[in-house]
């Protein structure tokens, strides 16, 4: 019987740690979150983000700009949260309406307020393993792994995807704790191949079923990044779940997996922030 990865209860139990943390502070750990558009889907995270900072204790402001917001405006609004004290942490919801540079907007944003840890600055400083902040979701899969105590160390990982923000991040925390690190792409010939070596198998694609039992070594650790909807409009992953939780040893559910650990993440990455701004 695989072990069902539970990052809901995980998260739950991370955020109360970020709580009383945050409580011994002198101020509340403040987040900024800037959503442009009228994206259904953005608009529900960035409500769920306003819930966890009240269940954490933390200050919150959101920006709701319209989707004719110019890339200038965005910015020069970024450029006054970099200045306010009250302000640890700057989220800019991504996807970002078309004809905004997106890399131009992450830019902007402090590396010492990045609390989603995209700025390039924390990027590289993650290449060079020094201290930076880590992005949410590589994050909260390497806190998952941790505490099933599951060791990447000398084991084949398989990460499918290179994005910056999940993909390779992922990669590069799997290598630092000593695993043999592949990524695989959407040009890569032999997947299935490739996928069955993983002793441990991170699936970052956002395409139903792109993982199916076939390409999973029995015993295997599997975790789900994506969020689909499949053709009855279910909130799913990239993996055929019910058929791959039967030959696994460990799997992350979608829902109550990934997911909840990325906001976790966010949070404890803003109580950083505020640790770090108010020494
Ligand atoms: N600047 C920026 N930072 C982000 O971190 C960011 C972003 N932009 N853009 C979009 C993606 C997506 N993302 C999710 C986080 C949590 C869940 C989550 O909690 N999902 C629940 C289910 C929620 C539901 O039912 O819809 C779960 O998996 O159990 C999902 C998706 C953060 N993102």
């Amino acid at each position: 019987m695989a072990t069902i990865l539970d990052g809901k209860a995980l998260a739950e139990q991370c955020k109360q740690e970020v709580k009383k943390a945050a409580e011994t502070l002198a101020r509340r750990p403040g987040l900024a979150v800037i959503i442009v558009g009228n994206n259904p889907a953005s608009r529900v995270y960035v409500n769920s983000k306003r819930k966890d900072c009240e269940e954490c204790g933390f200050f919150s402001e959101e920006y709701a700009l319209p989707e004719e917001t110019t890339q200038g405006e965005l910015i020069a609004l970024i450029e006054q949260l970099n200045q306010r004290q009250e302000i640890d942490g700057i989220l800019c919801q991504l996807p970002l309406p078309q004809g905004i540079d997106e890399e131009a907007v992450l830019m902007a944003i402090s590396p010492e307020k990045d609390v989603d840890g995209f700025h390039p600055m924390n990027m590289g400083a993650l290449l060079v393993g020094k201290e930076g902040f880590l992005p949410c979701t590589p994050y909260g899969i390497m806190e998952i792994l941790k505490a099933y105590h599951i060791d990447p160390k000398g084991k084949q990982c398989v990460v499918i995807g290179r994005s910056n923000i999940v993909g390779k991040p992922m990669a590069l925390l799997l290598l630092q704790k000593h695993g043999t690190v592949t990524i695989c792409h959407s040009r890569t010939q032999n997947l299935a191949e490739i996928c069955r070596t993983a002793d441990i198998l991170v699936a970052a694609v956002g395409k139903v079923n792109v993982v199916t039992a076939d390409m999973v070594k029995p015993g295997a650790v599997v975790i789900d990044v994506a969020m689909n909807r499949n053709q009855a409009g279910k909130l799913c992953g990239d993996v055929d779940y019910p058929a791959v939780k039967e030959i696994v040893s460990a799997i992350t559910p979608v829902p109550g997996g990934v997911g909840p650990m990325t906001r976790a993440m966010l949070m404890k990455n803003t109580l950083l922030a505020a640790q770090k701004h108010q020494a």
